[in-house]
Formats: structure tokens, sequence, C-alpha cells
């Protein structure tokens, strides 16, 4: 399915935030290592998140669910011996069970989505694994990935940071399970760091205890201990959000997203603080962020890996700037759904954008009078191109066509739906 999406000079309405993807995958995961049944409110309900839901089932989680929870009955340390996981396009859920799989005899992850995660690098993860005594097979550090473990030893780990948090992650999560302590040491950088304490916060709630280094860069994690079973509340979801915020931002508009808690550990949130330094009229006060945008827009400078997965809509609203705007240290957006430098890029310059890329920034020259558009733009799977070109279409002079627009179903799925509650021009065609 394809979107068109006309020039829409305002928008105005409200609504809560969708509930976090980050956060839902995580709680899933923590109440299937548990033994006892965890219940989990407001979870996210999208493809990754029914990635999760399905392979946890697989591994002999058992789920029921109603409108507002689900309730899980976790495997602990025992996951239920099969032979195939299919995560979809879900990297974070392949890396945090590629961990899992470590305590299976023998697991394949299949490569459904060749073009997307099927391209994305597991090669540090990998390496890690083979330090705790789990041999992995794979294709060339890509999917389809088989892990032989079934008794993995703890130790002193090392793992790269230097391409993803998601492999840290992973390891954090099962190391507490082993028998034996474990040290886990990062080499090189750690991108998306914030993330880690998302993974730190969760492990708390689970009643899991971590020596963390106030740098993340080494973890003390004692063996032997049992995740236990609990109670989770969803919170809603910045990086999804700060697509619908950067579209308030370049347009006339009076919108409010409520559900977006200002203490969160999303880095993603810094969408909010960017746009003020863009100098878009809004406030952020009791969860609820209110943009009363003008149109007019500012150019900034912004190390964007400090809110990885909000950095396509930052830039989608410094399109309309004035002056040039930088977004640095993003070299690992290029590991993502698409390489989100390159083919982003080539999509903002079809729409009309003035934009350029360095190996790891992205630099929009800011031109406030729009965007030509009147083109059809190549999705690249990735739903976070997806919604950021829609937030660009919206203040171009002709429609864009986004091609396989259906992929926003990733993490965002009423995307559309929320748009259109707030008056954007956006249709969706065969
Ligand atoms: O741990 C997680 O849930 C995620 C970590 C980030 O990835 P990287 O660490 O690869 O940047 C982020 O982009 C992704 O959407 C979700
Ligand atoms: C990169 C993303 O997800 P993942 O790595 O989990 O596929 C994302 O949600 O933007």
């Amino acid at each position: 399915m394809d979107v068109i999406v006309r020039p829409t000079p305002t928008l105005q309405g409200e609504f809560g935030a969708l509930s976090s993807k980050n956060y839902t995958t995580r709680y899933l995961l923590v109440a299937a290592l548990s033994e006892g049944v965890s219940t989990i409110y407001h979870p996210a309900h999208s493809e990754d998140s029914d990635a999760i839901r399905r392979c946890i089932a697989d591994l002999g989680a058992v789920l029921t669910e109603d409108e507002e929870k689900i309730v899980v009955q976790g495997f602990g340390r025992h996951p239920r011996d099969v032979k195939e996981l299919n995560v979809g396009n879900a990297g974070a859920v392949l890396r945090f069970l590629m961990a899992v799989a470590a305590l299976s005899p023998e697991v394949t992850f299949v490569n459904t989505y060749p073009d997307s995660l099927g391209k994305r690098p597991h090669d540090d993860l990998i390496q890690a694994l083979g330090q705790l005594g789990v041999e992995v097979e794979h294709n060339n550090g890509r999917l389809p990935i088989t892990i032989r473990g079934g008794k993995p030893q703890g130790g002193r780990i090392t793992v790269s940071g230097a391409v993803s948090s998601q492999y840290l992650s992973a390891l954090l999560f099962l190391t507490p399970l082993l028998e034996e302590d474990s040290e886990i040491i990062v080499l090189d950088d750690l991108k998306s760091k914030v993330v880690i304490g998302q993974t730190l916060e969760v492990m708390e709630q689970a009643g899991i205890t971590v020596d963390a280094a106030d740098d993340y860069m080494s973890f003390q994690v004692p063996g032997r201990q049992a995740y236990a079973a609990k109670s989770y509340t969803v919170q809603g979801d910045y990086p999804g959000s700060a697509a619908v915020l950067a579209a308030a931002a370049v347009t006339k508009s009076d919108v409010t997203i409520h559900r977006l808690a200002e203490k969160s550990k999303q880095g993603e949130r810094a969408i909010v603080d960017v746009l003020r330094m863009m100098e878009v009229p809004l406030t952020h006060e009791n969860g609820t962020v209110h943009v009363q945008g003008n149109g007019i827009l500012k150019a900034v400078e912004f190390d964007g890996d400090a809110a990885t997965d909000a950095v396509l809509a930052m830039v989608a609203a410094a399109v309309f700037a004035e002056g040039t705007s930088r977004f640095y240290n993003v070299e690992n957006l290029r590991y993502k759904e698409c390489d989100r430098i390159t083919d982003y890029l080539a999509e903002l310059t079809r729409a009309g954008a003035k934009v350029e890329e360095r190996r790891d920034e992205i630099i929009v020259h800011g031109t406030p009078e729009g965007v030509e558009g009147g083109v059809t733009i190549n999705a690249h799977y990735d739903h976070r191109v997806i919604m950021a070109l829609t937030v660009v279409g919206l203040r171009a002079r002709q429609p864009l066509r986004i091609k396989d627009a259906h992929h926003v179903a990733k993490s965002y799925p009423q995307y559309f739906d929320h748009l259109r509650s707030l008056g954007a021009n956006v249709e969706w065609v065969e």
C-alpha cells in the first residue's frame, strides 16, 4: 500500500501517544525470562511487538491478552527447544533473542526481510556469544543465524558498542541467568548509550542486580539471579511521537500529545528540546506536549546519538528551517532498517530538499519557502523514513507518494490515522 501526502497548511487536535516500542520489547522479554506470571499494561501493538510476542510464545511463554494488558507466564532460564524463530524486521528483538537462544540447544533465526534486517550486521554480538562458549553459524555476520547454546559460561566478556547498543543490552539481559558471575567490558565506542539506561531500568524493576560503571563501559553482573514476576506499565513512545511533533512544527498548528513523560529515559525526548532550540512555540508539562506552530523554524546543531530514533524527524523539521542545520555523531543510522543517511537523503533530495551527507553527519540547508514534491518516494522498508517523508510532504508544493508506506506498522501502525485526526491530507492508495 502507498500513501499520498498532500500539502496541509494547518494541523489541530490532540491524542495520547502510542506506547513505547523499546519498553514493550523489554518488559515482554523480562516477563518471559521470569518463572512467574507478569502483567504488562498498555503494551505497544505493532509488527515489532507482534514479533517478540510470537517468539517468546514459541520459546514457551504463555500469553493472554485483553484491551489494556498482556499477562505472561514466563519460561525462566529454560526456553522450550524450538528449531526456528522469525523476528520479522525487528532488530532489537533479534539481538535480544540471540542471547536468550544461548540457553537453548539449537535455534535458527530465519531471514524474512533480506533487503532490510537481512542486511544488518550482528558480528559484534556473535563474537561476544562465542566468548560464552556458544557456537554461532551465520551468513557473514548476517541472517540466517543458528545459535547452538545449552550451557553458556559467564566470566569476562568483551563486546564492541561501535555499531549498536543492542548487543550490550542482549548480554546484560542474559548474564544474570548464568551460573557464574560476569564482567562485561565495552570495547571501542558505545553508540545509543542512553538506550542502555532503559535496559538497566527494566532489569532493576525485574529485581535484577547489575553494577554499572557511570559511563556504561563496564558492568559486573552476579550470576544465579532470577527475574521476578511483576506488573509493568509501558510509557508513551517518543520516537514515533517525534514525527507527529515535527509535523506540528512545520505547519500552523495547535497539536497536543499526552502520555509523554518529561523524566523518561528515552533519549528521543530531546525532540522537545530540539524543536525549542528551533524556536518552535511549545510547552511540555505534566506529560503533555503542546505545539502551537507558526511554520517558522531556525536551524540547529545537534548530537544525534543522544536521540537515535528521532533524528530523521528532526531532519525533516530542519528542511523548512532558516539556515543550515547539522546532525552529527549519527554514523550508526547507516545500520538500521536502511542506510538512514544515504537512502534517506536520496529520498529527501528527490522531494526537493537541500541536504548533504558525511560519513557520520547529516547537513540540511533549510528551505523555508518549501520543497517542490510531486515525486514518488521509496520507503526502503523503513518506518522512520516513511514518517519523516510524510512530514516533508505536508509542506511540499506538490503531493508526495510514499511507496510501501504500510511498513510504518513496524512501530506505529496508527501513524496516518493520528495525522488524519489532526487534519493532515494523507490517503492510502493501492
Ligand atoms: O535497544 C533498543 O530497543 C533499541 C536500540 C537502538 O538501536 P542501536 O543501539 O542499534 O542504535 C534503537 O535505534 C532501536 O530502535 C531500539
Ligand atoms: C532501528 C529501529 O529498530 P530496530 O533496531 O529494533 O529494528 C527503530 O525502531 O528505528
